[in-house]
């Protein structure tokens, strides 16, 4: 059952280079279906407020708003602080692309934890790993953003170490649904 009653705002980074899957990443097939329509089937249930940050127009076909990167080239950090320009909820759940496996239980239990802890960021964690593109933002980080980018600090685990950060941490059984694809070789092993 889901709990939330806050106000969420879903953005799906499709941005970047695929360049080790070597075709568009949200657009490859899992059992017939491409991973963003996986994705959308985890995120329907918990908001409307969907948007898709890229600027290619191999996603329009979804009917979902899109917007491109402000800054490009500037990685996943530059995908978040586009999603946050954007926002105008206080909760931004920012997702990868390519998390096929991802459900709304475990999404649910990730806001939930955001708005009970009140850090600036959550995120998903399996004890070893950090998933910082699992993850929910407070709209509030919008100039952390940005001066990570001026400062070119990319690296989206370092940036939210810095922060007042919360991980949560999704029991064994769960943890398939962190899994990230980011290879033809990932991809024949998902079952
Ligand atoms: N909007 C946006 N999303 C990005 C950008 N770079 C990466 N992403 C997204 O961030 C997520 C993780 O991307 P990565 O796997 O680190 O990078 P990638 O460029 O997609 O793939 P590789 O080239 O194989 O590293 C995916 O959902 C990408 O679509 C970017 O510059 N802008």
């Amino acid at each position: 059952m889901l709990r939330i009653k806050e106000d969420i705002a879903v953005y799906i980074l499709c941005g970047g280079k695929s360049s080790r899957m070597k075709t568009e990443k949200g657009l490859v097939e899992f059992h017939g279906r491409p991973f963003l329509q996986w994705i959308l089937d985890a995120v329907t249930p918990l908001t409307s407020k969907i948007t898709l940050v890229t600027k290619n127009p191999a996603y329009a076909s979804y009917g979902l708003p899109m917007i491109p990167d402000l800054v490009e080239d500037q990685g996943p950090v530059g995908g978040i602080f586009t999603a946050l320009a954007d926002s105008s909820s206080k909760y931004n759940l920012i997702l990868s692309c390519d998390i096929p496996k991802i459900s709304t239980e475990v999404l649910d239990s990730l806001i939930q934890s955001a708005i009970d802890s009140d850090k600036d960021v959550c995120i998903l964690s399996d004890g070893k790993h950090d998933y910082p593109l699992i993850g929910c933002y407070q709209k509030y980080l919008l100039p952390a953003f940005q001066q990570a980018i001026e400062q070119n600090h990319l690296k989206l685990c370092s940036l939210v170490d810095s922060l007042r950060n919360n991980k949560l941490v999704i029991s064994q059984k769960d943890q398939a649904a962190l899994r990230n694809i980011n290879t033809p070789a990932e991809l024949l092993s998902l079952t």
